[in-house]
């Protein structure tokens, strides 16, 4: 069958295998705990969306599994090749889009940036045209390619930065708040470019955003929450959002009312937008129809009575909510 001379980490290991990896930087009484003992596995072809607070230690859980910075506990394995022993194994299956698009070129144009990328990562010229080509006609860059990086707008030198991290066709790709500082057309571009190069092109990908809904919802298979360096929830999307949803009546009413003048239970919360007003009541209601009556009785507009589904904003809040519990204690001791 087919070449069997290049050996093949795909089909035995993990994309990214993280053990016990931990950060701290400085020494002594500036020390600062980045990453505490995080211990992760992805599988090939998986997108994983990372989900933490600023500071959480995100960028630079990113930058150790990019070899960017160096762990002071723990392994990073890409693709079966251990990051600290075999690096260049390691980083050749990776390409990185790290905050703030730095890792181009701004006075070169974006063709010559991929072409200089190319080379930099030990690309022959005839591999890396066709492969730039391409890369700038998925991304509606091909007509610019010729002017400058600098005088794009912060979404075409987005794509150049995703570009040139994809110039060598890594099969895994560390995408650092992709989206940040995009409008809402170009962000939308870029998510569904991103959903491409998962479902067709079976990229494994790890990101991280603040954009909870529009990104990580969207685009992740899996979803890990970090908190204070720790890995605090790590689950399938659609399990993350099952365990932490905590069905709850929702209550709409027409126009935004100022007070309802309806006594609410213990835990029920109260909003208004431009033309709806919400009452949601507390989870653990079982019968919403003893309020309903007491609105009834008001001349409030009833608009829908449903169970609302928690959003990944809701759940997130929730998981770094949830008491920080023996897990945080045992990283501290260990630390
Ligand atoms: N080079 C550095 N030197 C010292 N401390 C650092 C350094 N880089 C990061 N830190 C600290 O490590 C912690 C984690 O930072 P990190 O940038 O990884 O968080 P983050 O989750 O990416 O945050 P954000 O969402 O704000 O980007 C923070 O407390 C930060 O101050």
């Amino acid at each position: 069958m087919g070449s069997t001379t290049t050996m093949n980490h795909h089909d035995s290991t993990a994309a990214i295998e993280l053990t016990e990896l931990g950060k701290t930087y400085g020494h002594g009484d500036t020390a600062r705990v980045a990453v505490r003992s995080s211990t992760l596995s992805l599988p090939w072809g998986q997108v994983l969306g990372l989900l933490g607070p600023n500071g959480a230690g995100k960028t630079t859980l990113i930058k150790m599994i990019c070899g960017l910075v160096t762990p002071t506990a723990g392994t990073v394995r890409i693709g079966g090749w251990d990051l600290a022993t075999e690096r260049s194994r390691a980083v050749l299956q990776i390409g990185a889009v790290l905050e703030g698009s730095r890792n181009v070129y701004w006075p070169l144009s974006a063709w010559e940036n991929l072409l200089y990328f190319g080379r930099l990562k030990g690309l022959r010229t005839a591999e890396t045209r066709p492969r730039a080509e391409r890369l700038l006609r998925d991304l509606d860059l091909w007509g610019r390619r010729h002017e400058q990086v600098g005088s794009y707008s912060r979404g075409m030198q987005q794509k150049v930065a995703v570009a040139t991290a994809l110039i060598t066709d890594p099969p895994i790709l560390l995408l650092d708040e992709p989206t940040l500082g995009l409008d809402v057309e170009s962000a939308r571009t870029f998510k569904d470019w991103v959903a491409h190069l998962a479902r067709d092109e079976h990229k494994t990908i790890l990101l991280t955003t603040h954009q909870l809904h529009d990104v990580a919802q969207e685009l992740s298979d899996r979803i890990a929450v970090i908190r204070d360096g720790e890995i605090i929830a790590d689950l399938p999307t659609g399990e993350l959002l099952k365990k932490y949803a905590e069905d709850r009546w929702e209550i709409r009413l027409a126009g935004a009312i100022d007070g309802l003048g309806v006594a609410l239970p213990d835990g029920a919360s109260f909003s208004t937008e431009a033309d709806l007003t919400r009452v949601l009541l507390p989870t653990q209601t079982t019968d919403p129809y003893p309020v309903l009556d007491r609105i009834r009785a008001t001349d409030a507009h009833l608009v829908s009575v449903a169970k609302a589904q928690p959003t990944l904003e809701e759940v997130f809040l929730r998981v770094l909510q949830k008491d920080a519990g023996p897990a945080r204690v045992a990283g501290q001791v260990r630390s």
